[in-house]
């Protein structure tokens, strides 16, 4: 077993363990509303520092909930953490809410697990799924509360079917596991919001990319990494000159 496919097999563990006990957290019905979404970032978070403090002692984390340390800028290695993607749904009593734990290497999103615990299922880089068939119309998921102008434009110009959804890593393992074919997100989003979901859906064999085309690059000094898109490899050129040429309209 390479060290990498350790290091995935461990980020499943760890991604399967915090989402069973956010579902813990929630049936317990201790807390509701912000306070449940409060509580469950803290856990899960608290959760998941542990347990990489204790599988992997000594390497650097970036997590949502936790202060930003600059010493990971000097590591190679870097444990990119979203302890409950989708809080406000997750809150809520929906389903679609997730958790990721990635691992950036040289800047690389080299592995990855995101749970889904509503659906009982767990996507991760030591097994990526293989590629589903695509839908008819073509399905593009978006943000339920910030949904992406270019995405909103392009389904417009091509009769693709929107469909709203929480969760950065809810809706990238909605193009993984084939429920959708593009996730176009732009406006905002931070290095844990996306490393987990890249990391698989890269593994999946998917094109995986800023929404200009350049690559999703993790670590950085500034977490802010506002837009992505995934989808097919052969979709790709199409989409990202239908960005293009949004952005030109938009001047
Ligand atoms: N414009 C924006 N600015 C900052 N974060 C954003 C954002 N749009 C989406 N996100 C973050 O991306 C994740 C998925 O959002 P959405 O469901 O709207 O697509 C959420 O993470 P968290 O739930 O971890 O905060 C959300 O906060
Ligand atoms: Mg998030």
């Amino acid at each position: 077993m390479s060290d990498t496919n350790a290091d995935s097999l461990l980020a499943r563990r760890i991604a399967e363990a915090a989402g069973k006990l956010l579902l813990t957290l929630r049936d317990s019905g201790m807390f509701s509303g912000k306070a449940l979404g409060d509580a469950g970032d803290q856990i899960a978070n608290a959760m998941i520092l542990r347990a990489l403090a204790q599988e992997r002692p000594g390497e650097a984390v970036l997590s949502e909930e936790s202060a930003d340390c600059s010493d990971r800028l000097n590591c190679s290695r870097v444990w990119i953490v979203d302890p409950l993607d989708g809080t406000r749904e997750y809150s809520e009593g929906r389903d679609d809410w997730a958790v990721h734990i990635a691992l950036a290497i040289d800047g690389q999103p080299a592995v990855g697990a995101v749970a889904l615990p509503e659906m009982g299922i767990t996507l991760a880089t030591d097994t990526p799924p293989a590629l589903p068939r695509t839908n008819d119309p073509v399905r593009m998921v978006v943000s339920r509360t910030r949904p992406a102008p270019e995405a909103v434009a392009i389904a417009e110009q091509t009769g693709a079917e929107l469909v709203p959804m929480g969760s950065a890593g809810a809706k990238a393992m909605a193009v993984v596991r084939g429920e959708a074919d593009i996730y176009l997100h732009s406006g905002g989003q931070y290095e844990w919001d996306s490393c987990a979901p890249i990391a698989v859906a890269r593994a999946a064999g998917l094109h995986v990319s800023r929404i200009d085309g350049s690559p999703m690059v993790y670590n950085m000094a500034e977490v802010w990494l506002p837009d992505l898109l995934i989808c097919r490899k052969e979709a790709a050129p199409a989409l990202l000159a239908s960005v293009r040429d949004f952005a030109q309209g938009a001047r």
